[in-house]
């Protein structure tokens, strides 16, 4: 089976700085892909490399087997959404997508159609100057599907979207999927694309760390930790350390606990004559993640 889009020791250098350093991957058709690294690791770069927006410094950026100003309807193989100030403010949706369909050489019969699918069909005769940031995206979606794409490259996508506008991007997103299309999505944020995507490529600083199925990686990241109360906090603290876990911070009686069950501390707990107050457990993506891309960066 062909990969849809791979990178091959793909290199990006702007002046001194290295976007993207000797990058390889692939993804596989047909599944969703998240493209997950802090803010500045080269995700856009990526993208815009794919697309042919940028060129390779070094190695190639492949779409089915070969760059994508080679095939022969590029619009048809991959529609992207970059950017969502891509249309002009005085003109209509639904002339937006018109415009796109004759830029890309497609029919333009389907613009109301793609309004109606991305939820814009009642202001398809509105300017799109006043669009919220959400319709901007939302526009920039059916811009991105004029030419009935079979991979679908999303940056960013869920900025400025609500969390209903989330929900629906992601059922959308999912049915692209049942239909048999690619999607590669990147975001700066595991938790926005955890429980949409089937696989991940993380980057960071430029370098890729990590491909492949997301439950592996996540499962592979992930922390456990314990946040409890207790009366006797340092003799607590004492026991915790003894029986091998960790004790990760400590305010007044609360204290943040890995390494051990929720099970394992009360046994602890109870052994040491300590009552606890309170227990909550917590899986932390964002710590470990942030410890996988070396980054202090938020993710
Ligand atoms: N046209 C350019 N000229 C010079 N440097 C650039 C250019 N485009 C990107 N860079 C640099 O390349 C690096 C990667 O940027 P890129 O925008 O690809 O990251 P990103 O992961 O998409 O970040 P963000 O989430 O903030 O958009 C950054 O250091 C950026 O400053």
């Amino acid at each position: 089976m062909r990969p849809t889009l791979e990178a091959v020791s793909l290199t990006k250098r702007f002046g001194q700085v290295v976007a993207i350093n000797d990058a390889s991957f692939a993804i596989r058709p047909g599944a969703i892909t998240g493209f997950l690294g802090p803010n500045g690791a080269g995700k856009s770069t990526m993208l815009r490399l794919f697309l042919g927006l940028a060129h390779p410094t070094a190695g190639s950026a492949l779409v089915d087997g070969k760059p994508l100003r080679e095939w022969p309807a590029p619009s048809r193989k991959v529609g992207a959404v970059l950017d969502t100030r891509c249309v002009h403010p005085s003109r209509r949706a639904i002339d937006s997508v018109r415009w796109a369909a004759w830029l890309a050489g497609v029919p333009a019969s389907q613009a109301e159609t793609l309004l109606d699918q991305v939820g814009l069909g009642a202001v398809a005769g509105q300017r799109t100057g006043k669009f919220s940031v959400g319709m901007r995206q939302r526009l920039a979606l059916a811009i991105a599907l004029v030419g009935d794409p079979e991979i679908v490259v999303l940056d960013e996508p869920m900025n400025g979207l609500d969390p209903e506008g989330i929900a629906w991007l992601k059922e959308l997103l999912r049915g692209f999927r049942d239909e048999g299309r690619t999607v590669l999505i990147s975001s700066h944020l595991l938790a926005e694309l955890e429980d949409l995507v089937d696989d991940l490529v993380v980057i960071a600083r430029g370098r890729i760390i990590g491909s492949g199925s997301a439950t592996a990686f996540i499962d592979r990241f992930q922390t456990q930790t314990i946040s409890v109360l207790s009366d006797k906090p340092e003799p607590l603290c004492a026991a915790v350390i003894d029986a091998g876990g960790e004790v990760m911070e400590m305010h007044g009686q609360r204290m943040e606990i890995s390494g051990l069950t929720s099970i394992q501390l009360g046994e602890i707990a109870r052994d040491a004559g300590i009552a606890l107050l309170g227990l909550t457990e917590e899986r932390s993506l964002k710590r470990a993640f942030t410890e996988a891309t070396a980054d202090t960066t938020d993710l």
